[in-house]
């Protein structure tokens, strides 16, 4: 089968927009939306050939670039890499320089348009956040305070941990939490039952993840509108996720940490191995602070996820 690298990108405007663009009808996959891109060209590097692509297709120079989601699909006819790479600042005005119709829509219009099979994990790697806050055990007014400084400093992804917490005050607290800042960020919530309130996500621990995956075939137990996310280990796990049908994954330890000292970490290289075959958004966790987003991109995550790392940062 033919196997093709394909550049695509995420372009954003001052507003966070996205651009998508419309295929020709009698091209690959046509009629459909797609991120603007094109195939490598021999010689060239992944972002000479982004640069070359979104000059020819919309008329833009790229400044700015970095990788977002890096994933495999095979059609019947060919198997493609899809290389796509957020692209945060560029020069020139965006126009179909193709004759293709193109749109800047918002994130949250963004899964209302019909894209090829294998663009699922990059709309989700395209509204989802680089940084994911998962709240330390601490008292409940701390958590709030934490919560609210998280949200001001930028953070809009957070999962309500809080393991010291029986069920009954644990629900109460994300309760009072989604009350408060529920319009402000996405909470993914704990438990053995999808959360009650319907703006919150579901997070499942890898020991969920397998129990849902033991009887054939695993049907995601939460509708595509809200998000569900899954705690992984191992490769296996990340695919079990993926056949799961979760929206991304967290993938941990990666450095050795305070919280789960017994662990074995994963390290740089086989978490970038493990990311390189698989088709998730996935956020790095264990040890790791912001300072560490540029690696996490590199090794093909969507980010970081952190307790320490992202509480209570200036
Ligand atoms: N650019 C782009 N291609 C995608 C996306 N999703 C997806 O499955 N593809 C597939 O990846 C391949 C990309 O090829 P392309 O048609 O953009 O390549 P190109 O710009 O070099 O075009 P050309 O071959 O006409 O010169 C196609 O088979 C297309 O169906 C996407 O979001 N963006
Ligand atoms: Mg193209």
């Amino acid at each position: 089968m033919r196997r093709i690298h394909v550049m695509a990108a995420v372009i954003r405007d001052a507003e966070r927009r996205i651009l998508i663009a419309k295929r020709p009808d009698d091209a690959h996959q046509g009629g459909l939306w797609e991120f603007p891109g094109g195939k490598l060209e021999p010689g060239e590097s992944r972002l000479e050939a982004l640069q070359r692509e979104l000059h020819e297709e919309l008329g833009i120079t790229v400044q700015q670039a970095r990788p977002l989601i890096d994933l495999q699909h095979n059609y019947p006819d060919k198997h493609i890499r899809l290389d796509v790479w957020e692209v945060s600042e560029f020069t020139g005005t965006a126009h179909g320089a193709e004759g293709q119709p193109v749109r800047w829509v918002t994130e949250h219009q963004l899964p209302s348009y019909a894209f090829p099979a294998a663009n699922q994990p990059i709309v989700a790697a395209a509204r989802l956040p680089q940084r994911y806050l998962i709240t330390p055990d601490c008292a409940a007014t701390e958590v709030l305070q934490g919560i609210e400084h998280a949200i001001d400093a930028g953070i809009s992804l957070i999962q309500l941990r809080q393991t010291q917490l029986d069920i009954q005050d644990y629900e109460a607290l994300c309760e009072q939490v989604l009350q408060r800042y529920g319009a402000r960020a996405t909470f993914m919530l704990k438990g053995d039952q999808p959360p009650a309130d319907r703006r919150a996500g579901w997070h499942l621990t890898s020991r969920q993840l397998r129990a849902m995956c033991e009887q054939p075939p695993p049907t995601r137990p939460l509708p595509a509108e809200r998000w569900l996310s899954a705690s992984c280990h191992d490769a296996e796990e990340l695919q079990m996720a993926e056949r799961l049908g979760v929206d991304f994954a967290v993938l941990s330890p990666l450095l050795p940490t305070a919280s789960h000292p017994e662990a074995s970490p994963l390290g740089w290289e086989q978490a970038h191995a493990m990311l390189n075959n698989c088709r998730l958004p996935v956020y790095l966790l264990g040890g790791l602070t912001g300072d560490d987003l540029a690696a996490a991109h590199n090794a093909g995550a969507q980010g970081i996820a952190a307790i320490r790392g992202l509480w209570n940062q200036p």
